[in-house]
């Protein structure tokens, strides 16, 4: 088959990204270029052009290679119609959850009015250093770099800022060394204000994942989330339903005081991908405040986490975002 016949067989994603395709003596040696993917769909892409190219008469044997300038980096974006839905615990956990999946992932908290991060991941005390004119984010002992406002001011003081500074003080959080992390989650501030537009502007994110609790006032607020995401061009990824039924902590027993399914309803009304849903529990309250994510340890509520953690990284691999 000649180079030609061979290209044409590849879908048009595929066929995009083909920076060279030889053919000599029944050998295929293709070089996709990768930018924008991180592993997991760099090895699909490259297994994908792979089998296809192997089905071509007479070619006996396919070599696949993938570039990339450097390290690309995505940025998902964690939003929420309001405040206090679990916006950043849920972000703490996919973290994690991604993390001990063996993503490189890091989290930039941009709430930077009111940042949880570095309690929630036990890292308060640690001061980020500056290399050049970038700052360094902080470890943290789950595997997750982050960088937080927390870390930069003394805890517990407000910080009154206008829009404009808030959102250099984000570019700097995202504009960091943030070395070979290939995912980054933006723990945005609730509703739909300066910070988030600056950041949807400067920074194009790959997607955005909204959270709502089953309330139909969150609900909404998540619809207004989700157009601001789409008004900026930020496909969403999914809605993750939080808090949704209660645990209780005597018997284990879920009950669903706000009714159930609201939000995955409400989803697919919108044709939002519904990622999942986790319970409202006193175990994740405890050992958030703990500074112990609980994606971080096998089963208890770390499933519902992991779960959703899994499916993010699907919407991601299959080039969604
Ligand atoms: N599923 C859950 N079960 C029990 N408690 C939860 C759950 N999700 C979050 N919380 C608790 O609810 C409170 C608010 O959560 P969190 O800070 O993550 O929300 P947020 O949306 O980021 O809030 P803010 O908008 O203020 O930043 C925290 O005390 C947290 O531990």
């Amino acid at each position: 088959m000649t180079e030609e016949e061979l290209r044409a067989r590849l879908p048009a994603p595929i066929a995009a990204r083909v920076q060279s395709l030889k053919v000599a003596e029944g050998k295929v040696t293709a070089i996709l270029d990768a930018t924008g993917l991180d592993a997991a769909a760099r090895d699909s892409l490259e297994g994908a052009t792979r089998d296809i190219l192997a089905q071509g008469e007479d070619v006996r044997d396919v070599r696949v290679a993938t570039i990339a300038d450097r390290p690309q980096r995505r940025i998902v974006a964690i939003g929420s119609g309001k405040g206090g839905v679990g916006k950043s615990t849920l972000t703490a956990n996919l973290a994690v959850a991604l993390a001990r999946a063996g993503h490189k992932v890091g989290i930039v908290d941009a709430d930077i009015y009111g940042p949880s991060q570095p309690r929630l991941l036990d890292n308060e005390s640690e001061r980020p250093v500056a290399e050049g004119d970038k700052l360094v984010p902080v470890a943290s002992k789950w595997g997750v770099p982050v960088l937080s406002m927390g870390h930069l001011v003394d805890p517990g003081r407000a910080i009154a800022w206008r829009g404009p500074m808030a959102g250099r003080a984000l570019g700097q959080l995202i504009d960091a060394n943030w070395g070979d992390t290939e995912l980054l989650l933006v723990d945005l501030p609730p509703g739909t204000g300066d910070v988030q537009i600056t950041m949807l502007q400067r920074f194009k994110p790959a997607g955005a994942v909204i959270v709502s609790t089953p309330q139909d006032l969150a609900l909404i607020d998540a619809t207004r989330a989700t157009q601001m995401f789409e008004a900026g061009g930020v496909p969403v990824l999914g809605l993750v339903e939080n808090m949704a039924g209660y645990v209780c902590p005597h018997c284990g027993e879920t009950s669903d005081p706000f009714g159930s399914g609201g939000a995955e309803t409400e989803a697919e009304r919108k044709g939002i991908p519904f990622l999942g849903r986790i319970p409202l529990a006193l175990a994740i309250r405890e050992a958030s405040d703990a500074g112990t994510p609980p994606a971080a340890s096998e089963g208890g509520q770390g499933d519902a986490f992991r779960a959703i953690a899994e499916r993010l990284a699907q919407r991601l691999a299959e080039g969604t975002a």
